[in-house]
């Protein structure tokens, strides 16, 4: 069982194993990109579901999804998809949960539950929750595996294999949704923690999302500085920088709807790094090189420390991508 976080203790809990009612009769995802393609090819690869529904938007990216064959159903409408679901799952841009949910709430069965895998949460909270009938059995949820591409034809089933899924039920959230969305996690191999919403953000801030905005930031400026042509952008990329060009080729419209929507705790991580940056710039211009070396230092203990613990594998490009990209 993992319980639904209080306010005094942000981070609830690891995972443990959990026990729920696997496989579902109906599981619906509503978004069949990266993530929610990704989800489906796992459901159907581990049996986790009698009928996987999936639904698009976009009509290329239903034709394309039923081409693919990675799902039993296919729908142009949300509703369809969520009618007599037991699970639905919202995989769609943050900026675009809101819509999900209202088209999704009036043909929920009694006990559906509802969940997402957005990026952000308190915003997903706010946005969702208010057209859900059922606010006891929304289950907000955020796999932290992802990779620079989008579509239903770049996922794949073992993307959240050995990675953190992290689930932030609203207070009052019924135990039981919360362990039945746990053990589907994890049925899908990802490890999960449970926290609040607004420490979530707080976290992910620092650890994901400034992480973008500096790779978005440092190759635009690159591209913008004259003397550097775009040649020998591409020429040189194979160093430090060609990992900075595979996270800012992430999708647009998912990383303006992350920073329009976790807006105040990136504003504060972006203080505290443009301080440590003020602090670095210092450092060169006075020729202070115990504290550029103690710095460097530091952060590779970190780096080996992340590798240590499997989190990453040190692959040239520092990505996990797709079989055969
Ligand atoms: N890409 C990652 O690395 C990653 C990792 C973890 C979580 N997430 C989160 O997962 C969600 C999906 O990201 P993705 O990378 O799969 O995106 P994606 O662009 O690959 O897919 C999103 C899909 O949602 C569809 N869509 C948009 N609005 C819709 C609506 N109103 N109704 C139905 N479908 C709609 C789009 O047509 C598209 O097919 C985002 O909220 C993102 O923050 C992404
Ligand atoms: O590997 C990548 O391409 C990612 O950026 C994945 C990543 C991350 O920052 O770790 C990006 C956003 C998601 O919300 C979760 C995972």
């Amino acid at each position: 069982m993992t319980p639904a976080p209080d306010k005094d203790s942000p981070v609830v809990s690891s995972s443990s194993p959990a026990t729920g009612p696997l496989p579902f009769g109906r599981l619906a995802i509503v978004g069949v990109g990266l993530i929610g393609s990704s989800l489906a090819r796992a459901a159907l690869a581990r049996g986790l579901a009698g009928e996987v529904a999936l639904a698009d938007a976009d009509p290329a990216v239903v034709a394309r999804a039923a081409e693919l064959g990675i799902g039993t159903s296919f729908h142009a409408d949300a509703a369809e998809a969520a009618a007599g679901a037991d699970l639905v799952i919202s995989c769609v841009p943050v900026g675009a949960c809101g819509l999900v949910a209202e088209a999704i709430g009036p043909v929920l069965k009694p006990g559906a539950i509802v969940s997402d895998v957005g990026s952000v949460k308190a915003a997903v909270v706010e946005r969702m929750l208010p057209h859900l009938p059922e606010k006891d059995r929304f289950v907000p949820a955020h796999p932290v595996a992802g990779t620079e591409f989008s579509g239903p034809d770049a996922g794949f089933a073992d993307l959240f294999e050995g990675r953190w899924s992290i689930l932030t039920p609203p207070p009052g959230t019924a135990e039981e949704a919360i362990s039945t969305v746990a053990a589907f996690w994890e049925a899908c191999g990802a490890n999960v923690e449970t926290m609040t919403p607004a420490h979530h953000d707080l976290v992910l801030a620092i650890t994901s999302h400034l992480p973008h905005l500096i790779a978005y930031n440092i190759v635009g400026t690159a591209a913008d500085i004259e003397e550097v042509t775009q040649s020998e952008v591409i020429k040189f990329s194979a160093g430090g920088f060609r990992d900075f060009t595979r996270i800012a080729a992430s999708d647009p419209t998912m990383w303006r709807d992350i920073f329009l929507n976790n807006k105040l705790a990136v504003l504060e991580a972006l203080g505290r790094f443009s301080e440590d940056l003020a602090a670095l710039q210092r450092a060169i211009r006075w020729g202070d090189g115990d504290a550029l070396f103690n710095l460097f230092t530091r952060t590779r203990a970190i780096r080996r420390s992340i590798i240590d613990v499997g989190q990453d594998t040190p692959s040239p490009d520092f990505g996990r991508r797709p079989p055969g990209k």
